[in-house]
């Protein structure tokens, strides 16, 4: 079975920690590709300051340059908006692939204001990477604690797929401090560099 790790996300912009934590993710999960599912718009984010989605979907295809990294618009194309939904269209679709949900540190204290974030967590695995400053944060967050009792050791990491849902990983990889917020602080006006309208 294909192993396919997912990255939501606004990417706005992409940057090169989406790409380390991919590799990373790849290497220590035994992934065949990782998808960064670019969101037409975080429901839990203002519209305010978002690219638009070809701005945001060419800097992920600047950003990816790696042949398993796949930049994707999928979720404009399903007419989904939350990841639970996401998610079951994508098992829906691609029943040849096992699926494993990727998220930065900085997540997991939202996860649990998620839509149905429960099922969303009984869908697919989840695989937390680390992000300075956000660890502690993650660890002691309402949907860490209701996961803790499934949370898989480090060992098990390659073993995924055979694990009983839900379940929850902590990768402790080299962290960077990269982030899209300050990259629109030092450059406003990144998007128009890839704004050709396009996301085919
Ligand atoms: N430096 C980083 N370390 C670990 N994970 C990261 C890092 N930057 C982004 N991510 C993860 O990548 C995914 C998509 O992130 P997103 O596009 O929101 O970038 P961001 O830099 O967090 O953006 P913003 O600063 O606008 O919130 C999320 O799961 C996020 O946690
Ligand atoms: O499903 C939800 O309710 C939900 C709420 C907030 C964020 N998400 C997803 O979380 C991912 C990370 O978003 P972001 O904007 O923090 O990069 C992205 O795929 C969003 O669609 C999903």
């Amino acid at each position: 079975m294909k192993r396919v790790g997912i990255l939501g996300g606004s990417f706005n912009p992409a940057h090169a920690a989406h790409r380390h934590i991919s590799v990373e993710a790849m290497r220590r999960l035994g992934l065949d590709e990782v998808w960064w599912l670019v969101s037409p718009q975080n429901p839990l984010k203002s519209p305010a300051g978002m690219a638009s989605l070809a701005a945001r979907l060419g800097s992920a295809r600047a950003a990816a340059r790696h042949p398993r990294i796949k930049p994707l618009a999928i979720e404009s194309e399903m007419r989904t908006r939350f990841a639970v939904d996401t998610v079951a269209a994508l098992q829906r679709r691609f029943p040849e692939i096992a699926f494993i949900w990727l998220m930065g540190a900085d997540i997991v204290p939202q996860l649990h204001r998620w839509h149905r974030w429960r099922d969303f967590m009984r869908l697919l695995p989840i695989a937390v990477l680390a992000r300075p400053r956000y660890m502690g944060g993650a660890l002691i967050s309402p949907a860490m604690v209701w996961a803790r009792r499934w949370r898989q050791p480090i060992g098990s990491a390659r073993r995924w797929t055979a694990w009983k849902l839900p379940a929850i990983i902590v990768l402790d990889i080299r962290q960077t401090a990269l982030s899209a917020t300050a990259i629109r602080a030092a450059d406003p006006d990144w998007a128009s560099r890839y704004d050709d309208g396009t996301i085919a």
